[in-house]
């Protein structure tokens, strides 16, 4: 059983949701310490250390390519794309907006649909099912979501009448979606078949249902973090115990993610002071939403390259 956890770990993102989804169904609606609880232990156990191990991704890229890597030049191209993603908001916050959703919705497909040929058809199919996932989650959480999408763009009249369009239709346009991803999936896979682990889709299947049980965040936190950044966290594995010095197990491979995950925390927490000492009225919730999009962005584009070499 526990060698079987430690191969799946994302049965236990399910028999988690499953648990809060339980509870609210016979307790009652979780309290807002209890869904911070849980999103914070998510965020802070998987989601963030998933993304600090990008230094050891590219490390070990150079590595194949006998190529010398240098952490200062990392560090320097990191800042570079998120500085320049940082003023791109500041200039075009309404695109930058649409963007993140773009580069989200193909990194979650890139995850979900893992190892898929770089055709243009499996490219579309990704992209499409990544943004599926995340059509879900926002479409049917539009009394929460909708508030926050308005103070990220200022109240943006295009963008909140294009929401509000999409949450009206949600219904048609979740199944008109699913369709196409459908229809495209088959495309791409009579043009270039790939090895297909009914299990893992079927695991993913649940996680996207036990989305709509619960509230925003958790249930956010338990598709980003469960299900996402554990993902990812294997990926990440199995690249490094290929390598001429392999990760021995899950357990360092996380180990190596704690000094970035907590210079992230304490980089979010000296943000929080400074703006709580000179900004006490202001709203922090789209600089907190611009500062996290941005940081993604090099993420992004790492994985998305050790995607590439898996080929
Ligand atoms: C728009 C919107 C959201 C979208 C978040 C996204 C799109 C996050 C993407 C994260 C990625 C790609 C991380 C990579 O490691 C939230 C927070 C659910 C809250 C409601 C409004």
């Amino acid at each position: 059983m526990s060698s079987y956890i430690r191969r799946t770990p994302t049965c236990l993102t399910i028999g988690a949701g499953l648990l809060v989804a339980g509870y609210q169904y016979w307790v009652g609606p979780l309290s807002l310490s209890a869904q911070l609880f849980f999103c914070i232990g998510l965020l802070a156990f998987v989601g963030i250390p998933h993304g600090a191990l990008d230094h050891l991704v590219e490390q070990e890229h150079s590595l194949r390519q006998a190529q010398r890597f240098s952490l200062t030049r990392f560090i320097i191209k990191y800042l570079f794309m998120i500085g320049a993603y940082g003023l791109g908001w500041m200039v075009f916050p309404v695109l930058s907006f649409i963007l993140f959703l773009l580069i989200s919705a193909w990194h979650f497909g890139e995850t979900d649909l893992e190892h898929a040929p770089e055709t243009g058809y499996w490219s579309l199919t990704r992209l499409l099912a990544g943004g599926f996932v995340l059509a879900f989650i926002l479409v049917n959480h539009a009394d929460e979501v909708t508030p926050v999408i308005a103070r990220i763009v200022k109240n943006d009249v295009f963008t909140m009448q294009v929401w509000n369009g999409a949450i009206s239709q949600r219904g048609p346009l979740l199944r008109g979606w699913a369709t196409l991803l459908g229809v495209l999936a088959m495309l791409a896979f009579g043009h270039q078949p790939i090895p297909v682990n009914g299990w893992r889709l079927g695991r993913l299947g649940v996680v996207i249902l036990l989305t709509y049980t619960l509230p925003l965040l958790p249930a956010f936190m338990l598709y980003f973090g469960g299900w996402h950044s554990l993902s990812s966290f294997g990926t990440i594995l199995s690249y490094l115990q290929r390598s001429a010095n392999p990760v021995q197990s899950i357990w360092k491979l996380w180990y190596q993610s704690v000094p970035l995950t907590l210079l992230a925390f304490g980089f979010l927490f000296a943000c929080s002071s400074i703006w709580n000492r000179y900004l006490p009225l202001g709203d922090p919730l789209p600089y907190l939403f611009i500062l996290l999009s941005t940081i993604t962005l090099p993420h992004i584009q790492v994985m998305h390259k050790l995607d590439r070499r898996y080929k």
